[in-house]
């Protein structure tokens, strides 16, 4: 029977399969940050247990790390806390940890690929939700809540429940000026924030095939934010070439035998998805979000919309809500919109390209005054590349804050916040109330109209600056 993308990984990975409960699941790689593993470790300690395949399992240090004077202790003492255990906890049980100062440190979706640990055909868990990413490769990759995590370390296995499949096509061809972001944006806003619950989101489509691999993650990554288990695309070339000479990449004949088998894992013909959305990327244009989900979106050309447009009694609702809390009225043009401070970063847009993309707009121009831009890099990898290419110059010049890496004002568990009652323009994943700060306004954006935006003040398209 012709299978999905999905169903095959799934289907290479069940170790027990029993009437009436979950499968049991084998899992390739397990990543590890400071948030969520320290009771799953404790459980581990507390059961006299040992991690299964340390080999497989790698952590990192990203939510609680500053990301300026990092020889500094942490001053806050529940981060500095967090960051200590991960640490005392990977050197007891034998986990490889990325700490502060480290070349490989950083988000821990960042890592995974640039380490070449992500890999077509894999499962791939952590507990953190956008752990979604990883299927830019290929890859089956969930997101998982503390106490798997110390299944997990314990067995090397998990017990998953069944999901459905969802096909979400993109034809066409972006725009100038259109990113990943876009579509990830316009697709959440078309189903919804619940559109993906219980499914695994394969995205396909000639849109999605030109993509790079960074755009693709920026795409997988936001695939919990439509309510999916996961997000799947699948590896082709771009894929391959990503990945082939990457530190933990399989070498020489190993590869080119990987390669072949990474081909077989495309859906196959005539296979039936239980849901299908498809979207012309012709259509689209730079997305913004105004309220406080990331379903809450229109084009930036667009205007706050009335809540009394929304015909849904609980959309209207959480719209006023939203409206109320972002301080924004119907009506007014998006562009109009200013900003205190821009975010560029995260595990949604803090790769090397996204950067390249904004540092291109920015170049000899200057933030707007009042404006604070802050620029930090997915890893410290990633800021290495920057430096070599000299992008960390041009933010500098241009009056941003070059930061080191770290999570950072994605969520505000650092000292990167806004204020309350402070606006920001921020490509990373999530616009919820407090996310960036208590009292904090985030709008969701892609890394060009963050850069446009920090230039002019307003949200803005690289268009806008035309006229500058
Ligand atoms: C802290 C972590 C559990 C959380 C997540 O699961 O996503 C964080 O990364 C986020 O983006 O909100
Ligand atoms: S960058 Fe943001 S979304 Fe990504 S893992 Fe960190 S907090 Fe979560």
């Amino acid at each position: 029977m012709a299978r999905t993308m999905a169903e095959k990984v799934w289907e290479e990975h069940v170790v027990r399969r029993a009437d009436g409960e979950p499968d049991l699941l084998y899992i390739d790689l397990h990543l590890v940050h400071e948030v969520t593993s320290p009771q799953a470790f404790e459980g581990l300690r507390l059961a006299g247990r040992s991690v299964r395949r340390p080999d497989l399992t790698i952590a990192t240090e990203d939510h609680n790390v500053p990301t300026q004077n990092l020889l500094a202790p942490i001053a806050d003492p529940v981060s500095r806390k967090q960051v200590e255990t991960l640490r005392k906890n990977c050197s007891d049980f034998g986990v490889r940890l990325h700490p502060m100062g480290d070349i490989e440190q950083g988000v821990v979706h960042v890592v995974g690929p640039q380490l070449g640990l992500t890999q077509p055909g894999m499962t791939i868990v952590c507990g953190d939700s956008h752990t979604s990413t990883h299927g830019a490769f290929g890859a089956l990759a969930f997101g998982i809540g503390t106490s798997q995590v110390e299944h997990v370390l314990a067995t090397q296995t998990l017990p998953m429940a069944p999901f459905k499949t969802m096909a979400v096509t993109v034809d066409g061809t972006l725009r100038p000026g259109v990113s990943a972001k876009d579509i990830i944006l316009a697709v959440i806003a078309k189903i919804g924030t619940g559109g993906g619950q219980g499914y695994v989101i394969e995205y396909r489509g000639e849109a999605i095939e030109s993509l790079s691999m960074e755009a693709r993650m920026t795409v997988c990554n936001m695939s919990i934010e439509a309510g999916a288990r996961a997000g799947m695309i699948a590896p082709d070339q771009t894929t391959f070439d990503y990945i082939e000479g990457r530190p933990h990449a399989p070498q020489g004949a190993g590869f080119e035998a990987a390669v072949e088998h990474w081909k077989s894992l495309r859906t196959d013909e005539g296979a039936v998805f239980d849901a299908e959305v498809v979207l012309n990327a012709d259509e689209l244009s730079p997305f913004v979000t105004w309220g406080t989900n990331p379903g809450q979106g229109v084009p930036l050309h667009a205007e706050v919309p009335d809540p009394a447009s929304f015909e849904d009694p609980s959309a209207r609702a959480s719209a006023e809500k939203a409206l109320t809390y972002m301080g924004l009225t119907a009506g007014t043009p998006m562009r109009e919109v200013k900003v205190d401070t821009v975010f560029l970063g995260s595990c949604t847009n803090g790769r090397i390209e996204d950067l390249r993309t904004a540092a291109e707009i920015i170049k000899g121009r200057k933030v707007a005054d009042g404006v604070r831009m802050l620029v930090v890099p997915g890893s410290m990898r990633v800021k290495e590349q920057a430096n070599a290419e000299g992008l960390g110059r041009i933010f500098e010049e241009a009056g941003a804050e070059w930061r080191e890496a770290g999570c950072s004002m994605c969520l505000g568990m650092n000292p990167d916040q806004l204020k309350p009652g402070e606006r920001s323009a921020s490509t990373s994943n999530r616009n919820f109330e407090g996310r960036q700060g208590k009292g904090g306004r985030t709008h969701l954006v892609s890394p060009q109209v963050a850069a446009a935006t920090a230039v002019r003040g307003t949200l803005s398209s690289p268009a806008d600056l035309a006229a500058l």
